[in-house]
């Protein structure tokens, strides 16, 4: 296994006159041989810039595989507040010399990301600080001998084109960037218990005539669920998607597109599971929806939003799933390109370790080498959990938080095994995305209970070497797992745990799968939580017990004026579709916030009211 790189290794390739100079802070994070996601980029030799033209032609920015190499410096002429004590004055504003940023935005995965070019492209000016060393959070890739892996699985939303769901076509266009994807002909390969395997066509008639065909006593059953899912879809896909806590545009959409807003505001406290049960009896088509659910939201569908659940299983066929050439990590390295050339900022090896308040409003963020930088918005990327329990340490917890945090815990980590195998393994004509519940129904929501399965080299083959297969293995895993080890325990542990789950894997689909494997590297809840920075290497939010549908999930603003957060814990939830969405639905309020767009101070306080007392309801 190939160990860590430092990150000074890495090559900046911006022109060294726009680089400040970092190098007397060295690395935020130390180096042990427990690390096990370490990220080391390269740049392939044939990628390319994306560059915006300024008369973009369709083809002109079309990204082939990544065109982004990382910079460990600020890539302008950047330079931080050095002012004593906690506060800003008018003197750190860019008239002294010094910049001062309309937003600072904390993390670059893929929800800050979204929010630091939304508002880029809006005029404002930006800096992005990220703690590693590449761009993308959950959403990253990695390269190791060859393979280049992508940090989180491969399932790729809102990247087709056509509708407006397709959120992440448009962040990139945004920014004058175009990706060239490969459309997935299934979604993902269900293998259930008692042998009911399910595969989720790309065309959703053949879905649903796969389905029907294992369960026709329920063939109208299933015609009318789906038949909801796709009513919210449609009233969905008709909006144009903005803030929801912005009443100039919420009223707008509601005085342009009535009855698609009512439906929605109808299905918004409502969860899948019992739009299901209101059609359909037989329980092992019930199973099989909250497996639906389960691989989209960590819950079953009595827990999932009603709203999110007809987003994912009609989005697949409506865009499809695409695959980026090149892989995942190549759209967070677009936008992080994109931002740069819109005139923003972006800093690598960043660590945020508080929020700066003055007057109890949000001014700016302290680094943990002493480093300061001042703004008019702070956003942050960082979980709630970590934005609340660590950036504002020692505050107390405000009543909406408190709020957030009674309806929503964290959800478990995972362990993840990346894979390189021989090709001849792979049967002709494998499905990139598989989920594999092997005997019991009752274990779906357990740790080590299902497995996930991403092959991406089943559409992309540039990503391994000739002759070889990626796998990106993954499993619930709790990180009480894996705390209180020995180096040596934990080394131990890691490889029986992975073999485990690989021999399941060899008897359910692989034959031979353990002896082909050339490659491996396994990342457990705690690589999570180093390299995500994520409380508890959490994978997302989830609801403690029922929910009321999304009802009780916050929007971008916070009591804590001039703080917005963006990212999984805020409304849609999990997924980088969803936080796709909250970056725009973030970037939007900042921008009516700090006056680049239009805004009414009584609706908004009115609004904002109404909203906090909705999610009490939850
Ligand atoms: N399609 C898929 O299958 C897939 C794949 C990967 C991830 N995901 C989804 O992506 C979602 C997460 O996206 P996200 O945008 O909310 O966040 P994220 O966790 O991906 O990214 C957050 C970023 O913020 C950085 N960060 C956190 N605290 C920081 C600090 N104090 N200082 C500086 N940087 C800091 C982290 O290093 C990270 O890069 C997950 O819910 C998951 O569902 C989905
Ligand atoms: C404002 C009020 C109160 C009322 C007004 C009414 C109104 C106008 C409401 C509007 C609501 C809107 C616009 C809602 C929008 C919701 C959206 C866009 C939701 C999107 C959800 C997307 C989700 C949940 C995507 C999830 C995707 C995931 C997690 C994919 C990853 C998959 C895996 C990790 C597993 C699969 C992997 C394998 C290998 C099987």
């Amino acid at each position: 296994m190939v160990e860590n790189q430092h990150p000074s290794n890495l090559k900046p390739t911006l022109s060294t006159s726009k680089l400040f100079n970092q190098t007397k802070h060295g690395p935020h994070f130390s180096l042990t041989p427990t690390n096990i996601l370490p990220q080391t980029p390269q740049t392939p030799p044939n990628s390319k810039p994306c560059f915006p033209s300024p008369k973009p032609t369709s083809l002109s920015n079309k990204l082939g595989i990544r065109g982004f190499t990382v910079s460990n410096s600020v890539s302008s002429v950047a330079k931080p507040v050095e002012i004593n004590g906690e506060g800003c004055s008018s003197s750190s504003s860019s008239s002294n010399g010094y910049d001062y940023y309309d937003a600072i935005i904390i993390g670059s995965g893929m929800g800050g990301l979204v929010a630091a070019t939304q508002l880029a492209v809006k005029g404002a000016k930006v800096l992005v600080l990220e703690k590693y060393v590449i761009p993308g959070g959950s959403s990253g890739a990695y390269q190791r001998d060859g393979y280049t892996f992508d940090v989180g699985s491969s399932v790729m939303f809102g990247f087709s084109d056509k509708g407006n769901l397709n959120l992440i076509t448009q962040a990139l266009a945004a920014v004058g960037c175009e990706m060239e994807v490969i459309p997935d002909p299934s979604t993902v390969h269900f293998h259930l218990p008692n042998n009911i395997s399910v595969r989720v066509h790309r065309e959703y008639d053949d879905f649903s005539k796969e389905l029907i065909s294992k369960f026709p006593h329920e063939a109208e059953g299933i015609n009318k669920f789906y038949g909801v899912c796709w009513k919210i879809y449609n009233a969905l896909n008709s909006l144009e998607l903005k803030s929801l806590e912005e009443p100039i545009y919420l009223f707008g959409q509601f005085f342009q597109k009535p009855l698609e807003c009512l439906t929605l505001a109808y299905y918004l406290p409502q969860n899948a599971g019992d739009i299901a049960r209101k059609f359909i009896r037989d329980p092992q088509l019930l199973s099989f929806i909250d497996a639906e659910c389960f691989i989209v939201s960590t819950v079953n569908a009595l827990q999932t939003p009603m709203i999110n659940a007809s987003m994912v299983l009609c989005d697949r066929h409506f865009g499809g799933i695409n695959y980026p050439v090149g892989g995942v990590g190549g759209i967070a390295e677009a936008l992080a390109q994109g931002l740069l050339d819109k005139g923003s900022n972006i800093l690598y090896k960043a660590n945020v370790t508080s929020i700066i308040l003055e007057d109890e409003k949000a001014i700016g963020v302290r680094l943990s080498d002493g480093r300061k930088f001042f703004s008019k918005t702070v956003i942050s990327n960082a979980t709630r959990w970590d934005t609340f329990g660590k950036l504002l340490k020692g505050k107390d917890l405000p009543k909406e938080e408190e709020n957030f945090q009674r309806v929503y815990v964290k959800a478990p980590s995972f362990l993840s095994i990346h894979v390189g195998v021989k090709a001849e393994v792979l049967p002709p004509g494998t499905d990139c995305h598989h989920f594999i519940l092997e005997n019991d129904w009752t274990k779906l929501e357990d740790a080590y209970g299902s497995i996930f399965l991403s092959i991406p080299t089943t559409l992309d083959s540039s990503l391994a070497p000739e002759g070889r297969h990626i796998l990106h293995i993954f499993t619930i895993s709790c990180m009480e797992d894996w705390e209180g080890l020995s180096q040596k325990e934990y080394e131990a542990k890691k490889e029986l745990v992975a073999d485990e789950i690989i021999s399941r894997l060899e008897k359910k689909l692989f034959p031979g799968l353990k002896s082909s494997i050339v490659f491996k590297e396994i990342g457990t809840p705690k690589t999570h939580r180093r390299y995500l920075a994520r409380d508890s290497g959490t994978y997302g939010p989830m609801p403690r017990s029922i929910p009321k549908g999304l009802l009780g999930m916050p929007f971008n603003t916070t009591a804590v004026d001039g703080l917005y957060c963006v990212g999984d814990s805020c409304f849609p939830g999990q997924g980088v579709i969803a936080v796709a969405f909250s970056g725009v639905m973030c970037a939007h309020r900042v921008a009516a916030d700090i006056g680049l767009e239009k805004k009414s101070p009584i609706l908004d306080s009115a609004l904002l009211k109404l909203l906090g007392w909705f999610r009490t309801l939850a």
